[in-house]
């Protein structure tokens, strides 16, 4: 069993790499750092989960791993590349075709109708008008949003817009899909749904990073990471998510994170 675990570890890959990496803010005379010197590996396939206190620097992790934002110091490599040298036009382009990212905000466009939204991260990224459609309308189906969609963001549930923002997310067939908070604003019932669809992307091979304070949401996780004053503080390995194994990763979540924090 051990051995098995090790020989299931030595043959993951690392689809993001980061080497000290470090975000300094600076606002004024005052400088803080938001993350230091962490180093890194998220691995292809994997439900990765980001925890940690308020202020701790899980969004500022979040954007420099998805490319949303610069380092101060350090190097982050895609599937070994490095890309934090890119310039500015690369860095577009990366964002656009190599990942996805859905906020707690939601953030959809209010004038767009729901298939609008989903499509137009398509359109820019020079796809053709064909394909764009029929993705964006497999997506909607798939996630049960279909029949909204000619409805404004505005005319739908919460759900029925982060399930949008998950499809926009989609579009572009990202190698990773980054999520903060993406039950935040949600109720119970609309955030499990929201958990069910990314748990299940991720079966189906989807490398997912996810920050969330709730500890239900990150026992979808098969690898849990605290971060504490903007330094790793310690990761959790667990095996994929099963419904059956909630009541065992509860526990061992609920140790790792409070036997860290307190
Ligand atoms: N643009 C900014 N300018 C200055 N300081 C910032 C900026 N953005 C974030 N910070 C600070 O950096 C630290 C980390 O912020 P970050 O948003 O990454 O934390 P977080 O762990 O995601 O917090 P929360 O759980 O409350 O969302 C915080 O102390 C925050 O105040």
């Amino acid at each position: 069993m051990i051995s098995l675990s090790i020989q299931q570890k030595q043959t993951k890959k690392n689809v993001l790499r980061v080497e000290n990496l470090s975000k300094v803010y600076n606002s004024g005379e005052d400088s803080f750092h938001a993350t230091k010197n962490i180093n890194l590996e998220i691995y292809d396939g994997d439900f990765t989960v980001i925890m940690g206190s308020s202020g701790s620097g899980k969004s500022t992790l979040l954007y420099l791993l998805s490319g949303l934002d610069s380092p101060t110091e350090g190097d982050i490599y895609f599937k070994n590349e490095r890309i934090d040298t890119n310039d500015e036009r690369a860095m577009a382009q990366f964002r656009a075709t190599k990942i996805g990212y859905v906020y707690q905000s939601i953030n959809l466009l209010p004038d767009l109708s729901l298939f609008e939204n989903i499509a137009f991260p398509g359109y820019i990224s020079g796809r053709t008008k064909g394909e764009v459609r029929s993705k964006a309308l497999s997506l909607m189906s798939s996630l049960d949003i279909d029949k909204q969609k000619n409805r404004l963001p505005s005319q739908v549930s919460g759900g029925q817009q982060q399930r949008a923002a998950i499809a926009r997310a989609l579009i572009n067939s990202p190698e990773v899909v980054f999520a903060d908070e993406p039950t935040g604003a949600l109720n119970v019932q609309q955030g499990e749904i929201i958990l069910d669809i990314l748990t299940e992307l991720n079966k189906k091979g989807q490398s997912i990073v996810m920050v969330t304070h709730d500890m239900k949401a990150a026992c979808r996780a098969d690898r849990l990471i605290l971060i504490k004053d903007g330094m790793i503080d310690s990761i959790l390995e667990l095996s994929k998510y099963k419904p059956e194994t909630m009541v065992e990763r509860e526990r061992k979540v609920y140790s790792f994170v409070f036997g860290k924090e307190s």
